[in-house]
């Protein structure tokens, strides 16, 4: 069985409310049982909070008070500042974390990250370190060998796991076998948008993109391509983890004008299977770059964790 701190420095163990005492140099535990449990504590719903409250944070923590409220707690959302998350804090009935601090005093089972490949980087050690699990959507921050390693690391030491949507695309599981099979199975991935949604990439370096004609924005690994297109290309460092690596999985971001939806393709191959995963899917009405599949990945990523049966 597995125990947790609450924030009062209270423990909560299974079904059980107890506080604890360090005593003597032997390192001993003493637990008191208390009788005040919380109608939250005594369901064991898990405690969530959520980083980013734009286009795929909103609809994930929508989900938490909604079609999954049976299973979860909305703890609070945090924003890019202290301002941004009352509104919709308010009108979901939950705190707006002024800092990551107030988050972490939280003690939150999960932390679900929607805010941005920076925020992965300048959060995700801390959230792991006071262990909470780490759900990432911003998958293309993990690119980066150095800092995937050093989260790993961070994850392990506080036995805390991380976990990976599979985002706006699908078909990671068919990956990651093959994988297996194979280690020079090949990966390419081709990702489609119209050239609103890809406007504003570093990678563009403020290039005008054409609204009449098909152009290839971009040619090379899943390393560059997230680095140039850090909003557009979560789903390529997703399908190169799987796989074969973001060094050595080949991307190509085209732009479609006219082009109503996100659209990526995933061409795999090793020795003995051959898998085309092809999704196309409408992007969020409040952000062009972001299909709304994505937060759904992670509602359903939750469900999943919640439920008897694991996919
Ligand atoms: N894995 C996948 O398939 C996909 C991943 N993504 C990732 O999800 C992220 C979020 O997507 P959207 O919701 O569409 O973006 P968005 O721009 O609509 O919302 C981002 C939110 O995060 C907040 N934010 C930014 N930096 C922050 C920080 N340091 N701390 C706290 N909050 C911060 C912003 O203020 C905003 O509320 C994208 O940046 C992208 O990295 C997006 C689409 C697909
Ligand atoms: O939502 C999408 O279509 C894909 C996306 O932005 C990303 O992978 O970063």
């Amino acid at each position: 069985m597995k125990a947790r701190l609450l924030s009062g420095g209270t423990w909560i163990c299974g079904k059980t409310n107890i506080s604890k005492r360090l005593t003597g140099p032997q390192f001993s535990f003493i637990f008191t049982i208390q009788n005040n449990l919380s109608k939250e504590d005594k369901e064991m719903k898990k405690r969530v909070s959520v980083i980013g409250c734009g286009a795929l944070g909103s609809i994930i923590a929508q989900s938490l008070t909604g079609m999954l409220r049976e299973q979860y707690i909305l703890l609070g959302i945090l924003g890019a500042t202290p301002q941004e998350p009352i509104k919709p804090a308010e009108e979901l009935g939950c705190k707006a974390y002024g800092s990551l601090e107030a988050l972490l005093a939280d003690t939150p089972d999960y932390v679900v990250e929607a805010a941005g490949s920076d925020a992965v980087r300048q959060y995700g050690a801390r959230i792991l370190a006071a262990g909470s699990n780490l759900i990432l959507l911003s998958v293309g921050a993990l690119a980066d060998e150095t800092f995937r390693h050093s989260l790993g690391q961070a994850a392990e030491k506080c036995d805390c796991k991380i976990y990976l949507p599979s985002g706006a695309i699908g078909g990671l599981d068919v990956l990651r076998a093959m994988r297996l099979m194979d280690k020079d199975m090949k990966i390419r991935v081709e990702n489609r948008k119209a050239p609103h949604s890809l406007e504003g990439a570093p990678g563009l370096a403020g290039k005008q993109l054409s609204i009449e004609r098909e152009e290839l924005v971009f040619s090379g690994s899943a390393l560059e391509a997230i680095r140039s297109f850090p909003k557009n290309v979560n789903v390529a460092v997703a399908a190169a983890l799987s796989g074969v690596g973001p060094e050595n999985t080949t991307v190509e971001i085209v732009s479609v004008p006219g082009l109503e939806e996100n659209s990526h393709c995933i061409y795999g191959q090793n020795k003995s299977v051959r898998v085309t995963l092809e999704t196309s899917s409408l992007p969020d009405p409040s952000n062009p770059r972001s299909s709304t599949l994505a937060a759904w990945s992670v509602v359903s990523l939750l469900q999943n964790l919640a439920s008897p049966f694991q996919f």
